[in-house]
């Protein structure tokens, strides 16, 4: 694996082109505008600069602009087209991510190259129908942010080829230096599956007066050791993209520990999207 796409030049799609590109492979990203381009550029650069001012670029991966050199940010699909992976990380929507399927099936001319999804939660047999390629769909998960979180989610479908689970686990683990573990295609996979209930259960806490912010996420930092409270994690992750996953559950599960709070409905009406937007739980 040398040359491998990424669709969506967002806070996912910019952790997946930056810690490809520092494995030395070959990466074109692609989003649906020059402003969206812009934005994933100043993050990735942002996050290359810092962990090259604190001396954890290898000899390898070389200094950032040599990083940045290997990544070629476009708004065409086509120039997708030689690519032997692609992996979408566009936004959690499945109507958008269905029509990028289709769309990816057609304009990747080897037949062998694999499509993956990056998605939080939408079965992968949902995207792996609508294109000539099920046997090459999977999901790759990555986590946020992807230069930090050593794991990865592998998904394939009822119609994933076993061999195309071992290509992509030779390249998150081999290439990537990453940790892969294996999923069955149901929404939420392992990871979201029990994170969403906790983070969604914050929310609840929060939203009925029963403890601030501030109180709900110090306790779970200080008298659980996570690194981050819930509230606060929600915010990095996008309340956008928390909201579209907790319906995505709900829908497969009907299962109210899914269902998305009215608080939360409310701040993505409001477009409070968390540290994307300069406000969430905290403001930014
Ligand atoms: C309803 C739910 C819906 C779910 C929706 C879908 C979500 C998904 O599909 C799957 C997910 O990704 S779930 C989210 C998983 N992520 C987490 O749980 C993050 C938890 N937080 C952390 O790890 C740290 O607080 C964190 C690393 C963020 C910050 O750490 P610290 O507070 O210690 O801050 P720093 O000291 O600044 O950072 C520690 C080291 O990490 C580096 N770093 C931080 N942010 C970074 C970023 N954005 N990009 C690159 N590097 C980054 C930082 O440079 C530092 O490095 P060292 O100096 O070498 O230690
Ligand atoms: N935010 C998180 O913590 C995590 C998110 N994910 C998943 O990764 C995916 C992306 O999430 P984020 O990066 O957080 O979203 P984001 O909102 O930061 O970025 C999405 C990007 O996709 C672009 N886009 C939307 N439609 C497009 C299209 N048709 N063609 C090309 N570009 C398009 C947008 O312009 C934007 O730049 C989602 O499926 C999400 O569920 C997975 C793991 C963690």
């Amino acid at each position: 694996m040398e040359r491998v796409g990424v669709v969506g030049f967002g806070l996912m799609g910019a952790g997946i082109a930056e810690v490809s590109a520092r494995a030395g492979l070959d990466v074109v990203v692609v989003d649906a505008d020059q402003a969206a381009l812009d934005r994933g550029r100043s993050r990735l650069e942002a996050s290359l600069r810092r962990a090259e001012a604190k001396g954890k670029l290898t000899a390898a991966e070389g200094s950032a602009d040599d990083v940045l050199a290997r990544i070629r940010p476009v708004t065409e699909l086509d120039a997708l087209a030689d690519r032997q992976l692609v992996v979408e990380a566009i936004v959690e929507d499945e109507a958008a991510k269905v029509d990028l399927f289709r769309t990816l099936d057609k304009t990747l001319t080897d037949d062998q190259a694999i499509l993956a999804s990056n998605t939080s939660s939408i079965p992968i047999m949902k995207l792996g129908v609508v294109t000539q390629r099920p046997e090459h769909v999977l999901g790759i998960h990555f986590f946020n942010p992807v230069p930090v979180l050593k794991l990865v989610e592998l998904v394939p479908s009822l119609l994933t080829a076993p061999e195309t689970t071992e290509r992509s686990r030779a390249f998150v683990q081999d290439r990537l230096g990453k940790q892969a573990i294996d999923c069955q295609d149901r929404a939420g996979f392992v990871v979201n599956a029990l994170l969403i209930p906790f983070i969604l259960s914050a929310i609840r806490m929060y939203e009925s007066g029963f403890a601030s912010a501030e109180d709900i996420d110090q306790g779970l930092v200080l008298g659980a050791a996570h690194p981050q409270g819930p509230l606060a994690l929600a915010d990095l992750i996008g309340l956008d993209t928390t909201k579209a996953v907790a319906e995505s559950l709900y829908e497969e599960f009907k299962e109210p520990l899914y269902a998305a709070p009215p608080l939360l409905q409310r701040m993505v009406d409001a477009g409070l999207l968390g540290r994307k937007s300069g406000r969430g739980f905290y403001t930014y």
